[in-house]
């Protein structure tokens, strides 16, 4: 591995005179002797990659330009990479991701933000008391997986508190897989069923303020504390949990979990409307007597029969409707 002084790789990275439109003259920059990393954390610009075994702090190379990068990214790495103290490298280039998790501020917000890039799959993390549980954040985080890719999983927490028993009622039923826990007893059996889930996967952790969503990671990753130590030692800065995701490896098996800061609303501006009811697989076939370009929300939509025959539950149809309104009408959710 070569290691780059100061100003050797200059030339590299100006890639086009700012402001010029001429053609390039010189070759396309490879950056043949970069590293592979994997961005762990963003913090004002500053983005933590893991890089082999060494945490290295990476920013932005120019030549780059506005293109985001985002935890869970895959970046190729110049510049100092040993991982040493004050030592700044570059990312210069990002690779192709396999999935991205968008959401925006709330349902008319034109701009979505990327939460996190290569998850698998989305862990929908909901107390069942304390706050109380909420449906419509729920089809909503599942209309985001759903869009993204990712294939959810529910997170039921705080069972110590309140039965789930009506939340699966919904849930259980339409094939979303699902798993019930209580920091009161975390045993290794219920431990062990979501280590079992989150295994050989990455997954993106969703979840309103204080459902418990931070007390299951740490309970999953004993040496999240010492992870994270490490990752403040390194950038010098005050706590990473609450501003930005955070990827943290499972200690035992292959997989990562990516803990995000807890959400008010889960804004699906980007999500084209004729593709929020497939994320309702209890509802879509339904659909299937509908006029055409049915907005599922007017009159002859043929889930009103649906419901009616009991194929499922109303209060889904309810969720989609008011989930298809709120885009509409400028109503929180
Ligand atoms: N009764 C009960 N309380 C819990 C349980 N899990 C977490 N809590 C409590 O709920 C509160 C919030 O837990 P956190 O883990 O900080 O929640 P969070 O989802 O990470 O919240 P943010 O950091 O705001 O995103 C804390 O006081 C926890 O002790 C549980 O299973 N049962
Ligand atoms: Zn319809």
């Amino acid at each position: 591995m070569r290691r780059y002084g100061k100003n050797t790789d200059e030339d590299d990275i100006r890639v086009r005179p700012s402001g010029r439109s001429r053609p390039r003259t010189h070759r396309r920059p490879l950056h043949e002797d970069a590293v592979e990393g994997f961005v762990v954390t963003v913090d004002r610009g500053r983005l933590t990659c893991l890089v082999e075994d060494r945490t290295v702090v990476a920013m932005k190379a120019r030549e780059l330009g506005r293109k985001g990068v985002v935890v869970g990214d895959r970046v190729a790495i110049v510049g100092d990479h040993s991982g040493r103290p004050d030592t700044l490298a570059r990312i210069v280039r990002v690779e192709e991701r396999r999935s991205v998790l968008r959401r925006t501020a709330d349902d008319q917000d034109p701009f979505e933000r990327v939460v996190v890039a290569n998850a698998d799959q989305l862990a929908i993390v909901t107390s069942l008391a304390d706050p109380e549980p909420r449906p419509r954040l729920i089809d909503r985080c599942l209309v985001g997986a759903f869009d993204a890719g990712l294939d959810p999983l529910l997170i039921l927490t705080k069972s110590d508190l309140a039965s789930p028993e009506t939340l699966l009622e919904s849930y259980g039923t339409i094939g979303v897989r699902h798993v019930v826990t209580s920091a009161e007893s975390f045993d290794d059996a219920t431990l062990g069923r979501v280590r079992e889930l989150l295994k050989d996967r990455v997954t993106a952790f969703v979840g309103h303020s204080g459902v418990g969503k931070t007390t299951l990671v740490n309970a999953l990753i004993p040496d999240r504390a010492r992870a994270t130590g490490h990752v403040n030692e390194v950038t010098g800065r005050g706590r990473h949990t609450t501003t930005s995701a955070l990827a943290l490896p499972l200690p035992d098996d292959p997989g990562w979990v990516i803990d995000t800061p807890g959400v008010r609303s889960f804004g699906l501006n980007h999500v084209d409307p004729a593709r929020v009811v497939l994320a309702f697989p209890d509802l879509e076939p339904g659909t299937a007597g509908c006029p055409r370009s049915c907005s599922h929300d007017e009159e002859g939509c043929a889930l009103d029969a649906w419901v009616a025959e009991g194929h499922a539950d109303p209060a889904r149809l309810y969720s989609l409707r008011r989930l298809l309104a709120t885009r509409e009408r400028r109503e929180g959710d």
